[in-house]
């Protein structure tokens, strides 16, 4: 059995919810204390959620509403699955603080200047920066071979019309009329992650493991017949050639997020406090 970890987690919407019900029932890898940290207007859910669902003899729960008070609550590490937002407003100062921070809004690190900060105050406090794979995988092979360089990365996301609501592909086409696939945009990875912030971090990691963000070319894909919020890759480079196809079933809470970031996420946990990391 591992070490009892202190873990800190920013939001309380879907991701945060269904990895409380994952946490509460780990008990080969243990936490102590749960600190959260969510928007005032949810505070009070979040207590009584809390309070039934995880904290027991052994498990001590907060919930918080500033960074301070998170940072106050000493956790080993903390996992953001707020928002770009969020990102901004929390990330830097828990990196300068000393404390490894998972980002599961991976997006957010398209606005140079605020990647170039995390990147700094990680180095500042000696903390970590962790980008999961979240919904896509293959990242291993990609960050690998991505350092030999000469890659090429081509992406498509492709998700149910529902998925795409209030998005600014609601102006581009008629998402409740469409009866094919519809391909609302083009562009750069750095283009994807900034225009769409809950549906392209996919694209963000894989800007950020392999080909840069101008260099990662992304496809988006409103499509009726989706089996899921589906992810598809193809990777050319002097070391391997490879596709990838995920068809990610979504979250009930929020059609946008695939079930398997949040078991992304708990990887990351179980890693940290388990005695072997894969
Ligand atoms: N890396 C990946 O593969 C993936 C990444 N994601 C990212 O994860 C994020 C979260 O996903 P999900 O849980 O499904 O989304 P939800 O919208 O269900 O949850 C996000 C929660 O965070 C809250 N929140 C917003 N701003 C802050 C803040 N500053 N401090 C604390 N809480 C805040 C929101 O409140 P309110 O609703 O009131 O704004 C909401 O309750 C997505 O926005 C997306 O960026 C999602 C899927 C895959
Ligand atoms: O959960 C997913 O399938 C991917 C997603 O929303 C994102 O890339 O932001």
């Amino acid at each position: 059995m591992g070490e009892p970890m202190r873990l800190g987690l920013i939001g309380f919407g879907n991701i945060a919810v269904t990895l409380l019900g994952q946490l509460a029932g780990m008990h080969d890898a243990p936490l102590e204390r749960l600190t959260v940290l969510c928007l005032p207007d949810s505070a009070d859910e979040a207590s009584a959620r809390l309070a039934a669902e995880f904290a027991g003899a052994s498990r001590e729960t907060a919930v918080v509403t500033d960074v301070q008070a998170l940072l106050a609550d000493r956790p080993d590490m903390v996992v953001e699955c707020a928002g770009h937002a969020a990102v901004v407003a929390h990330v830097p100062p828990v990196l300068r603080a000393g404390t490894d921070v998972v980002i599961v809004s991976i997006g957010a690190l398209a606005d140079a200047p605020l990647e170039q900060e995390l990147r700094n105050a990680a180095a500042e406090g000696k903390a970590r920066l962790i980008l999961p794979a979240g919904a896509v995988g293959g990242i291993d092979l990609l960050a690998a071979i991505g350092q030999a360089g000469g890659l090429e990365v081509r992406y498509r996301g492709l998700k149910p019309p529902l998925a795409w609501s209030g998005t600014p592909a609601e102006a581009l086409i008629n998402l409740g009329a469409l009866r094919e696939p519809k391909t609302f945009f083009t562009g750069t990875a750095r283009e994807a992650a900034q225009a769409y912030p809950k549906n392209a971090n996919v694209a963000a990691t894989l800007a950020l493991a392999g080909a840069g963000f101008e260099a990662t070319h992304v496809e988006l894909i409103a499509d009726p017949a989706a089996p899921g919020n589906v992810h598809e890759y193809s990777v050319v480079s002097p070391l391997a050639k490879y596709t990838m196809r995920i068809e990610n079933l979504p979250s009930a809470a929020n059609a946008k997020t695939s079930v398997s970031t949040v078991y992304s996420v708990l990887r990351e946990i179980r890693n940290r406090i388990g005695p072997v990391s894969i």
